[in-house]
């Protein structure tokens, strides 16, 4: 970890979420040598399911996940999505599936063109290199270098299941090279993922920048503490107002999680200035809750506007899945693999020749994917299709005044036709791979999911529809930018119109990255931690 000599003055920075951005945000102030307080909604870091990785599905609805829901998809049969999300130290880095993926270069040339100076790939390669601890070979090219001496341990040297071996192989057999590092100097390729684990247990942001510091007495970390709203004074956040009363009446709590048992004190803590890493989806609410956010809506929902954000809450948009699941029926699937990931390998391919990236990243377990209405075989893997560029945007919205009252998120899917094109190909080449000689020759394997052939483009719509779901990257609704409908500030993270308060998380990007969105959160972290340090 970068220790900064910087002058604190006295102040007090109140940091809320301990999770990916938020965790690596409070870690590096406190290092050098500011006065924090991180607050925590959720609980302690301690169920074993959080460090051993093939265990992650047991943390779905449970003490450890917010369990949100979507509202009715109009555009997907009017179903409800279940969007896990982290409420624990860690955040959802203690749910995810730890794999580290930069992202594109390009991804990051788009946030720059969209008024987000600062924020291009040759801004923020660096970044995400000097977080890097990679322990494979630097990229041939070395145009992306690899970083060696971060603080976060990226692994892709790591005990393989014998399954993913013959889906690599599987992929090639359709025409994907292979691709040993995804995360240097090209995306394109089927690749072993790279994962952020030490010595074969998760690894969070929070355990490598808080937890030292907890231990030295260099933080205060408050868990079960559940931010109501921010303080607001002559323009400026004074401070934070904690849930008074049951945590039980909040959004998501259940009667079991920890933090139903910290009964909610209704504390106010003073802080000279506040850093919202709450996440995308509940940035966004704490930030409404407060007064700050577009003005006609809060008056709905019985809240006073205080500064009139028109953005926040707008640009909710997510990656999408679609599986396809196949028994394996002349060899026994590994599931567990020792300690090891159930899932090791993805892709990134463009479904036509005008992406000028890829568009998808499908995404691999050895285990079958069931849904809540799926049943099948235990011998089974899945080959989940996956779109990383979508053009669907929606909102968040509250119903009421107060963290009790549920919120409305509505990722509007398949809303833009593009979206269901992409995945479409996507799922097309997953059925091809199941087909192929290394999985349906080596292995038997025989599709589960689709049930049947699916001869039509309106019977393709009708399973993507029942059985999309999220790849659990949702960004954007506090989105960064100098337009009307920006909500943060590109060179600073302060929000528009408050003094003092600044959003350092997922919610800030204007686009979602391609691949998984952890890298770019614990990126936008770090650019944030440097910020206030003045080391940029
Ligand atoms: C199931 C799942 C699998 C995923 N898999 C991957 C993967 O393998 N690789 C990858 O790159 N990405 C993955 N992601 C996405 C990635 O984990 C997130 O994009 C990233 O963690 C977002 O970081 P963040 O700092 O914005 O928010 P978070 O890490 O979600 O942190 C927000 C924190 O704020 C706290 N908080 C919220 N509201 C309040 C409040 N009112 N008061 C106090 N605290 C509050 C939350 O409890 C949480 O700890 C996955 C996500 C999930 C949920």
């Amino acid at each position: 970890m970068a220790h900064t000599n910087s002058n604190n003055s006295g102040q007090h920075t109140v940091v809320i979420g301990a999770g990916t951005a938020g965790s690596i945000v409070a870690g590096r102030l406190a290092a050098a040598g500011h006065t924090v307080t991180l607050l925590e909604a959720g609980g302690q870091d301690t169920n074993p399911a959080i460090t051993e990785l093939p265990r992650l599905g047991e943390l779905w609805h449970s003490a450890e996940d917010w369990d949100y829901f979507t509202v009715p998809q109009e555009h997907a049969s009017g179903r409800v999505i279940h969007w896990p999300r982290g409420r624990v130290l860690g955040g959802s880095h203690a749910l995810n599936a730890s794999i580290w993926v930069r992202g594109n270069p390009l991804d990051y040339d788009d946030w720059a063109a969209a008024g987000c100076d600062g924020w291009s790939w040759s801004d923020v390669g660096p970044v995400f290199e000097a977080l890097e601890n990679y322990d494979g070979a630097a990229s041939p090219d070395n145009l992306n270098p690899r970083g060696k001496d971060g603080p976060i341990p990226v692994v892709g040297n790591y005990k393989r299941s014998p399954i993913f071996e013959s889906i690599i192989a599987a992929a090639e057999a359709v025409g994907v090279e292979f691709n040993p590092d995804y995360n240097g100097d090209q995306q394109d390729g089927v690749s072993y993922e790279q994962l952020t684990i030490r010595n074969g247990k998760r690894c969070t942001t929070y355990t490598s920048y808080v937890k030292p510091l907890v231990e030295a007495g260099k933080i205060t970390v408050r868990t079960g503490a559940i931010v109501e709203k921010l303080l607001i004074g002559g323009g400026a956040v004074v401070g934070v107002e904690l849930h008074a009363g049951n945590n039980q009446e909040v959004e998501g709590v259940e009667s079991e999680d920890p933090a139903a048992r910290e009964t909610g004190s209704g504390d106010v803590i003073r802080a000279d200035q506040v850093i919202l890493c709450a996440g995308a989806l509940d940035s966004p609410k704490i930030l409404m809750r407060s007064g700050i956010g577009p003005a006609d809506h809060l008056r709905e929902v019985g809240i006073e506007p205080i500064v009139d954000l028109p953005g926040v809450g707008e640009n909710l948009h997510d990656h999408l899945l679609l599986p396809v699941i196949a028994e394996a029926t002349s060899r026994a699937v590994d599931h567990q693999v020792d300690e090891q990931s159930i899932s090791q390998t993805h892709l990134f391919w463009r479904s036509g020749p005008e992406q000028d990236r890829p568009d998808t990243q499908p995404i691999h377990f050895c285990v079958p994917m069931y849904d809540d209405t799926m049943t099948g075989p235990a011998n089974a893997f899945t080959l989940h299709s996956g779109l990383v560029r979508p053009y669907s945007r929606g909102t968040i919205r509250l119903t009421g005044p107060s963290s009790a009252d549920p919120a409305e998120y509505d990722p509007q899917i398949f809303a833009d036709p593009r979206d269901r094109e992409s995945l479409r190909a996507s799922f097309r080449q997953a059925r091809e791979m199941v087909r192929s000689a290394p999985l349906a020759e080596d292995w038997g394997a025989r599709e589960v999911y689709p049930e049947s052939d699916l001869a039509t483009e309106e019977e393709e719509n009708a399973y993507m529809d029942r059985a999309v779901t999220t790849y659990h990257h949702q960004v954007g609704t506090c989105r960064m930018g100098t337009d009307p409908m920006a909500v943060v500030d590109p060179a600073t993270l302060k929000v528009h119109g408050v003094e003092g308060l600044r959003v350092v998380d997922a919610s800030i990007m204007p686009f979602v990255t391609t691949g998984n969105t952890n890298a770019p959160s614990a990126m936008i972290g770090e650019k944030g931690a440097r910020m206030l340090l003045g080391e940029e």
